[in-house]
This record gives structure tokens, sequence and C-alpha cells, in this order.
């Protein structure tokens, strides 16, 4: 798979392993979101590119699969795939959106964690269609018998449990969590078994979990140790070994980029010979910095403690910080911000909900009414977890890509919000 990735010069000068947030040209985002409205997603192709090329950088020797999950917009999968990037797909929509971008099918990879019917349905329904290479990653010998009742007997992946997690939080630790994949020491029955009901076995695979930092090496260590051991006593020959993603990246204005060289140095020696190619499924390092969530200041009242600062968009928009109590950078980008004081300040939005917050008494220039402010590091699962509760339309997507940009996704209206109702003829 991986000899047929374009070459390119990783030697870039201008590929610095952060983009901080204050490095974004503030009046070009004021100008995006007079033009196409707030609040606005803004997602910087070249970046992603950036960060492709790093990554790939520090593991040549590896296949990159991005994990769609983190940004699906048809213009990311794109870029990434004619980097190079296989497309992982984490359910039969994000696998119809890579095949409908144009990503071949041998590029695509579909993780099916107790899929639901009508996503075997239809990616089984794709591959009979022609996409005859994708690759169904399975973590449970039901999904095996649910495969083989609908004729499917094309490439395969048992997704192991590899007894290790890790993450930024515990909500998105995986590789401990019984409900992924096949236990660790049934993974070579497992093997077998597919092997032996007609299926083409081509790899093992397993994740850790999501954010993973420096600290978390040691896990990231045994994870992919135990992952060498398994593929050297597999009984089937293996095409690959994916040891899933996780690679975090800085929110802190004051953390340090993960040292990827340190993560490929470990990566390699834990993983020992192996006689199959090395898959890694990244998904935030590849698009978080380039991505940042643009909103206006609708009200400023000050408060017994603090002074809140209301904002149109919330955790309808950005649900990390509710779900996950993550950090994400703010910056007001009004004009004339660096003038003023910078005061502590609780930026909320327009949910009915009391974590609908996104930063409680940070220090920021001086909100007003009608500020713009920039949301940092919202390219990876920012849009992809946005809802519509409250009845919310989700906001625009803006792709830039070295001077050029597009609306990649338009903004939704109230008619998108009540479309789906029917009437109820008998009340
Ligand atoms: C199976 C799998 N692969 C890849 C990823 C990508 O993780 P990340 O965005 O942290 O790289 C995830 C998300 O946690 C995942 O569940
Ligand atoms: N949604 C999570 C990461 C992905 C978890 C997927 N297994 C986050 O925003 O951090």
């Amino acid at each position: 798979m991986s000899e047929d990735r374009p070459e390119f010069d990783c030697a870039m000068p201008e590929n610095p392993e952060i983009r901080r947030l204050d490095e974004w040209d503030g009046q070009r985002l004021r100008r995006l979101a007079d033009e196409y409205a707030s609040p606005l997603y803004v997602l910087d192709l070249q970046r992603v590119r950036e960060n492709y090329r790093r990554l790939f950088a520090a593991f040549p020797d590896a296949d990159v699969h991005f994990a769609a999950k983190a940004n699906t917009a048809r213009p990311v999968l794109r870029t990434l795939h004619s980097e190079g990037a296989g497309i992982e797909c984490a359910s039969a929509g994000e696998a119809v959106r890579a095949l409908d971008a144009g990503v071949p099918s041998e590029r695509v990879q579909y993780t099916a964690v107790n899929p639901p019917a009508e996503d075997l349905d239809l990616v089984v329904g794709r591959w009979e269609d022609g996409a005859d290479d994708l690759t169904i990653t399975v973590g449970a010998l039901d999904t095996l018998d649910r495969l083989e009742s609908r004729g499917y007997d094309g490439r395969l992946c048992v997704r192991v449990n590899p007894g290790v997690g890790a993450g930024h939080h515990e909500k998105v630790a995986t590789g401990a969590d019984a409900k992924f994949g096949v236990p660790y020491e049934r993974a070579g029955e497992a093997l077998a078994e597919a092997a032996d009901r007609g299926f083409d076995v081509v790899g093992i695979h397993a994740h850790a979990g999501s954010g993973i930092s420096g600290e978390d090496l040691d896990s990231h260590r045994e994870l992919v140790s135990r992952m060498g051991d398994l593929a050297r006593d597999s009984p089937v020959d293996l095409e690959f070994v994916d040891i899933g993603g996780g690679f975090g990246v800085p929110y802190r204005e004051d953390e340090d980029p993960l040292d990827l060289d340190a993560v490929a140095d470990a990566t390699r020696a834990a993983l020992g010979e192996i006689d199959a190619t090395l898959v890694i499924e990244p998904g935030r390092y590849l698009v978080a910095d380039a991505g940042v969530l643009l909103t206006t200041v609708n009200t400023v009242k000050p408060a017994p403690d603090t002074r809140v600062v209301g904002v149109d968009s919330g955790m309808t928009t950005l649900l990390r910080p509710a779900m996950y109590d993550a950090y994400h950078p703010i910056r007001n980008v009004a004009a004339n911000a660096a003038d003023r004081p910078a005061v502590a300040q609780t930026v909320t939005g327009p949910i009915c909900e009391s974590a609908d917050v996104f930063c409680t008494d940070r220090s920021i220039a001086e909100c007003r009414r009608g500020d713009m402010l920039a949301i940092g590091n919202a390219g990876a699962y920012g849009y992809e977890m946005a809802s519509q509760y409250n009845s919310r339309p989700r906001p625009a997507t803006v792709v830039l890509d070295r001077g050029q940009e597009a609306v990649a996704r338009r903004r939704e209206t109230i008619d998108d919000v009540t479309r789906l109702e029917q009437e109820v003829e008998w009340l």
C-alpha cells in the first residue's frame, strides 16, 4: 500500500509543529466572518498538508490512515488522500463520504463497532458494487457472522482490545474498554476463525485512545509491543498491523507539541521486526490546529464574580469543552482588541444548559458586543460533534488554501432543522 504514495520533499522549514491561535491573521478572520456570517468554522487545507507531511516524515515506513471522524469535510478527505493517506471510517456514513470524495476503495477502511444493520448493508452493498478492495475491521465474532450472512468475503481486519487505554480524558480511552475489539488473548483464535470462514484476513488493529501526550508514552509502547507480538504469533499472514491513532496536540498556550520523533522511535523499538506494514490512524493531529471557530459576542454582563460574555455559538457548535472540560484557546480578534486590557471573562453560548461554557474566568482582551472571538484548535471533533440541540442550525465551514477560499459546508437554516417533521394526521 505505502509504495503508491507520492514522493515529496519532507524538509520544510515552514512547517512548525503547532500553529498557535495568535498566528492566524485577525484581519482575515474578521473579513471571513463578515462575508460568510457567524458562527463559522474556518479550515486551512495547507496546514492539514503540513501536518500530514510532518507526521509522514516521522513515520516514513508507515501507512497513514486519516481517522475521518475528526473532520469529514470533503476537501479535507481529498487533500489528505492526495497526500497519500488512506481513510479510516467509523461508520457507513463516513465510508460513503470517503468513496464519494473519490478515495479508491483500497484506501478505505471501515471500523465496525457494534455496527447497525444498515451500516453493514450499505458497506457490503458498496463492496458488491465495485468498492471491492475496501477493508472492514471487526471487533467481535458476531460481526463475522453478520458479514458472512450478507455474503461478504472481502478484506478483513481484526480489532483487538489491547488492554491498554490512554487519552486526554477517561471518555476517550478505548484500549481497555471491553466495548472495543476482541480480547487480546483470543485474537489469534479470531484471526484463524475468520480465515477458516473464507474472509481475506489482512490485518490486526488496536487503538489506545485519543489525545495521547508524551506522558502516555509507556502505554503507547505497551500497546505497540503487544501488537508486535500478536503479529509474530499470527496464524495467518498479515499485510498490516494498525496501531491506531491518538497523537495529541497542545491545546493550552503553554503546552509543548508532542515529540513525534520520540513517539516514532518508541514505536519502532516496541514493535520489533514484523513482516507487515505498520499503519497509524491519526485524526486530531492532522486537522486540529488547521481549524478555528469564529463566533460573535452578543451579550456582555457583569456578574458577581466574573464578566460573562455571551456568544452566538455554544456546546452545539463545539461540544468538547462541555463534554470533556476541554481547553480551547480563545482570542478576541476585534480590530482594536490589542488596545484593551485583558480581563477575566467567562465565555458562554446560547444553549439552555449550564455546561454551555467555553471558558471560565479566562484572561482575554475585554470583550464588547459585536466583537469577533476566535476559538482555536477547532479543526478536530468540532463540526463533527455539532448538533441541532435547542433547534440550533449548524454553522458553515469555509476552507482556505494558499489564498483561495470556498464554502465547503453551507450554513444550516431553521428550515434544515425542521425539515424532517411530518404531520401526524390523527393529532
Ligand atoms: C479506532 C480509532 N482510530 C483512530 C482514532 C483517532 O484518534 P485521534 O483523533 O486521537 O488521532 C480514534 C479516535 O479516538 C479511534 O477510535
Ligand atoms: N471526540 C474526542 C476524540 C475522539 C474519540 C473517538 N474514539 C475528542 O474530541 O477529543
